[in-house]
């Protein structure tokens, strides 16, 4: 006899973002860490590259009207507990995304995705400015050093560094900054900064968290950011609170660094599946 059917209803997270056809990072990426952590995974592609482990070739951005055709069509038929923005590629889609999040009551995780790891730009110059907006909608903001620079127009090279520039993204919008200490420095340890608003807005009230991790002597990141802001968003999507989140997904990414995949001839990728601790 054929076994009965028995289907799940998982919680549903949504990730906004770019195609990597070599499968490293972008939605691909997404995915898989959605599922790890516990979440159906669904997917608006913003653009396409021509990119594998070595760098990107080519980027073809997907027009606006279509990213937000994307989201009407998950959003009409899916309960979406927590979405993430990934590649945004254009000023136009940046604001198009802005305009799409500010209306859904889900907690939005926005990876400023602007540089890849092969140093390859995935986001306009002129549309690092749109982001304020968007920061302006966002529960959680994940900027590694660098992003982080851009958007706070200082230098990010210090944990306090880090935190000054979390409180700063605070005090533009974001409910909470994740600075991601991965480019800070060359330490045996990795700082990932964590700042909190307080509800009322007041900037002085934010609380700031340090997650202290051994570094992992890899050139293998790529795919490291997309994994991490996708396992926070799956994390919110199942509804646990904004800090276990994040710290579940931060402990979760050494796994996914060290049991990393050695795939193409370039420095390889991580495993967003690869995580110690349950989903
Ligand atoms: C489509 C897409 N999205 C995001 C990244 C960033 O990932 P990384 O900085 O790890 O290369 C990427 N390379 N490609």
């Amino acid at each position: 006899m054929t076994p009965a059917r028995d289907p799940v209803s998982p919680p549903v997270a949504l990730a906004i973002a770019g195609s990597d056809a070599g499968g490293g990072a972008g939605v691909q990426a997404d995915l898989k860490a959605m599922t790890a952590h516990g979440a159906f995974g669904t997917s608006v592609v913003t653009a396409t590259t021509a990119q594998n482990t070595r760098g990107v070739r080519d980027v073809h951005a997907v027009p606006p009207a279509h990213v937000a055709s994307q989201c009407d069509a998950v959003f009409d038929d899916f309960d979406v507990g927590a979405v993430k923005t990934g590649m945004l590629a254009t000023a136009e889609t940046v604001e198009t995304v802005t305009g799409l999040v500010a209306t859904v009551e889900a907690p939005v995780v926005v990876d400023p995705v602007m540089v890849a790891a092969s140093g390859d730009r995935l986001l306009s110059q002129e549309a690092e400015a749109a982001y304020d907006g968007l920061i302006g909608a966002a529960t959680l903001v994940t900027p590694n050093a660098d992003e982080a620079e851009v958007l706070v127009g200082e230098p990010v090279e210090t944990p306090a560094d880090a935190e000054r520039a979390g409180r700063d993204l605070v005090g533009a919008g974001a409910d909470a900054a994740l600075v991601k200490g991965g480019h800070v420095g060359d330490g045996e340890r990795v700082t990932d900064t964590l700042v909190v608003g307080s509800k009322e807005g007041d900037d002085a009230d934010s609380i700031a968290l340090r997650f202290e991790n051994p570094r992992v002597e890899t050139e293998a990141t790529h795919g490291s950011g997309c994994a991490l802001s996708s396992a926070i968003a799956a994390r919110l999507a199942r509804g646990e609170q904004l800090r276990e989140a994040v710290a579940a997904a931060v402990d979760g990414m050494g796994a996914a660094i060290r049991r990393g995949y050695d795939v193409g001839e370039g420095p390889g990728a991580v495993n967003p599946t690869a995580f110690d601790g349950g989903a």
